[in-house]
Parts: C-alpha cells; sequence; structure tokens
C-alpha cells in the first residue's frame, strides 16, 4: 500500500508549520495535523480539552466514532524545547493519511494543552513520524503512524517534498521520481534516542569556500527554522550588515532591508543552498522593520536541528528499513 497528502503551510508570510488532512474514526473525523519527524506521538485537540483552551481548532471526539476504543489507564504528557506542551488520555481508532489507513492507531486525546498551541488555531494535532522510542504513553508505549503502516506498506519509507509558501507533499510507501531531480544522496541514521540523525558534510556561506566540517543534526518537519552550531551562526551573520544576537527576542536578528547571503550545507557529496529570501523568517512584530533570522545557535537547544527552512530545498526520504538511512536529493 501507499498514501500521499497535501502538505500545507499554515501562514502566507512564512512557513511557521505545515499541516496535512488526517480522518480519524467513522464516520470520518478530518483534522489539520503537522506531521512531525522530531517527535513519535500522535496527539488531537479532542472534546476532553476545557473549551477554553480551543481556539479556532477542529477537534477529534472518540465517542462520536463507532471504532473508537479507550485503552484504559493510558496517559500522555509531551513537553517540547521550546516550553509548548500537552497532555491526555489514549483511544485507539482507524486513521486514514492519503487513502493509507492504519486500524487501532493509538491517537492521543489532548484533556490540556500550552497557550502556544491554543494560540495556533491551524494546527489541530500533531503526528509523530520519530522512532517509537521517543513515544510518550504510559504504561505502554505506543507505535507511531509510520510504524504500524510500515509492513503494509510497498517500501518502508515516507518522503517530504516541502515548499515555500506554497503546498508540498508527505508520501509514504514509495519514491516518486517526479519530484526529484539528479541522484538521492543516502547517508546513516543514529537512530538512538529517536531522532532522524545524521551527519551534514559540511556548510557554506554565501559564495564563499565550503567547511567540510560534520555537523550531526536532526531532520525536523515540526520545527520552522534551522538550529546549528555557534561557529556556523557567527559566521553567517558576520555578513549580515546590523545583525545581533538579541536576547530579547531570544535569537539572531537584524535590519528586515539587510541583504542576506545564502546557506549552502553538504549532505556527503550533494550540496543545498537556501536562497536569501529563505533566510528572513519574520518581522520580530508585525510591522516591525527588525526581522528575525532563519539560522539561530542551538547553543540553548542541545543538539543541531535540520527544520523546515533547510528540508523545504529538497526532497528527503525517511528510510526506515534496517538500518534505517535518511536521502537528500535536489528538486
Ligand atoms: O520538538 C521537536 C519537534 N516537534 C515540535 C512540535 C512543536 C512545538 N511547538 C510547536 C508549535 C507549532 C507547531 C509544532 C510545534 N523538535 C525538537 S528536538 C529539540 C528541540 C528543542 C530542545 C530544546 C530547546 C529548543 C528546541 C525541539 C523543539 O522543541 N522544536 C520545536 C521548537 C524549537 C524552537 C522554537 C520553537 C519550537
Amino acid at each position: 500500500s501507499t498514501g500521499s497528502a497535501a502538505a500545507v503551510p499554515i501562514n502566507a508570510e512564512f512557513d511557521i508549520a505545515y499541516v496535512t488532512p488526517v480522518t480519524l474514526g467513522t464516520p470520518p473525523q478530518t483534522l489539520q495535523l503537522d506531521f512531525d519527524s522530531g517527535s513519535s506521538d500522535l496527539w488531537v485537540f479532542s472534546s476532553h480539552l476545557p473549551t477554553s483552551q480551543i481556539r479556532g481548532q477542529e477537534i477529534y471526539a472518540p465517542n462520536k466514532s463507532s471504532t473508537a476504543k479507550l485503552l484504559d489507564g493510558h496517559s500522555w504528557s509531551i513537553t517540547y524545547g521550546d516550553g509548548s506542551g500537552s497532555r491526555g488520555n489514549v483511544y485507539t481508532d482507524n486513521v486514514t493519511v492519503g487513502g493509507l489507513m492504519v486500524e487501532r492507531q493509538a491517537i492521543e486525546c489532548a484533556q490540556q494543552v500550552s497557550s502556544s498551541f491554543t494560540s495556533e488555531a491551524h494546527i489541530d494535532g500533531l503526528v509523530g513520524l520519530g522512532f517509537s522510542t521517543l513515544n510518550t504513553v504510559s504504561p505502554k508505549s505506543q507505535l507511531t503512524f509510520f510504524d504500524n503502516a510500515k509492513g503494509a506498506l510497498d517500501s518502508p519509507v515516507f518522503t517530504a517534498d516541502l515548499k515555500h509558501k506554497q503546498a508540498g507533499t508527505y508520501d509514504f510507501g514509495f519514491i516518486d521520481k517526479a519530484k526529484y531531480t539528479g541522484e538521492i544522496t543516502y547517508v546513516p541514521v543514529n537512530n538512538d534516542p529517536g531522532y532522524w540523525t545524521f551527519s551534514s558534510s559540511g556548510y557554506a556561506v554565501g559564495s564563499g569556500n565550503f567547511s567540510a566540517s560534520p555537523i550531526s543534526g536532526i531532520a525536523d518537519t515540526g520545527t520552522s527554522l534551522i538550529y546549528l552550531p555557534t561557529a556556523v551562526v557567527t559566521a553567517y551573520y558576520r555578513q549580515v550588515q546590523g545583525a545581533t544576537n538579541s536576547r530579547s527576542y531570544g535569537g539572531y536578528v537584524f535590519p528586515c532591508s539587510a541583504t542576506l547571503p545564502s546557506f549552502t550545507f553538504g549532505v556527503g557529496e550533494a550540496r543545498f543552498t537556501i536562497p536569501p529570501a529563505y533566510m528572513s523568517y519574520a518581522a520580530v512584530t508585525p510591522g516591525s522593520s527588525t526581522c528575525f533570522g532563519g539560522l539561530q545557535s542551538s547553543n540553548g537547544v542541545g543538539i543541531n536541528i535540520w527544520g523546515d527552512l533547510a528540508l523545504k530545498v529538497a526532497f528527503v526520504v525517511f528510510n526506515g528499513g534496517t538500518p534505517p538511512t535518511i536521502g537528500w536529493a535536489a528538486k
């Protein structure tokens, strides 16, 4: 079997996150969920949430689904590095993504969500696509949608074709040759503790020479920006007039009128270049002439993160075979 579904950016201005329609239960309830290779819980806004925590999101009501079953005595609680989080109870039900159905998928129903999720009206929950070792359900951890689907897939892979300010796709079970050019460069994945961790072969700032130094980081569709070591980030912002590392804004900012260099990263012998226009994320506050950079330091993060900003300049194959690998191709 295979599946294919759209990945739609939730904001016209800049790509904060991408959502994909997912149908849950019988009769089908459709929610817009953020596919997240940087975590491993499938959780949704649900009928168990206080209405004060729902602001425009669609909810999943298990008691309206004839195929929903309570996973008795199980709960979940997740906190992301940015301090956001949610928690609740667990049901199993049918979950369908782009024609691919998984029966008895653990659906983690939120009973509480943090304010940042309440204020994100376009995100009805997340579909974790990290390794199931990161799943937070207790006392028995649950498998991700991809792990549950894997055995039935033509090939144990999913691919991400994210785009700038336009809809891309997530495909399951096949590699669509029409979505990339040239060869796919595959590199090993270290799935301990459960992220899609790979080694980038180096980087270049603008037209500068390529610095061939391995950078270990995670391929994370759930994080908007790129978080890299300070040496890389200072080399980049040294080329940006007026750039500063702002404590108040929590990262590198610069005048929105500044000329930005491109940023190139390597995967094996392959090179991927993020154009200057993508490297400015947003004005720090609406209408401000100070802009927040798409490249930030991983100092406070603890790991390097290749988020949507890096993923959207490539076609990326998440190969869940044995051993797992990750493939990057131009498009
Ligand atoms: O959690 C994920 C992927 N799911 C994100 C779901 C999500 C969390 N708010 C969301 C808001 C909207 C949509 C999805 C999400 N990735 C990782 S690995 C390490 C860190 C981390 C660890 C320590 C410090 C910082 C990061 C994160 C992290 O917190 N990223 C989100 C972020 C990172 C920086 C700034 C903001 C968010």
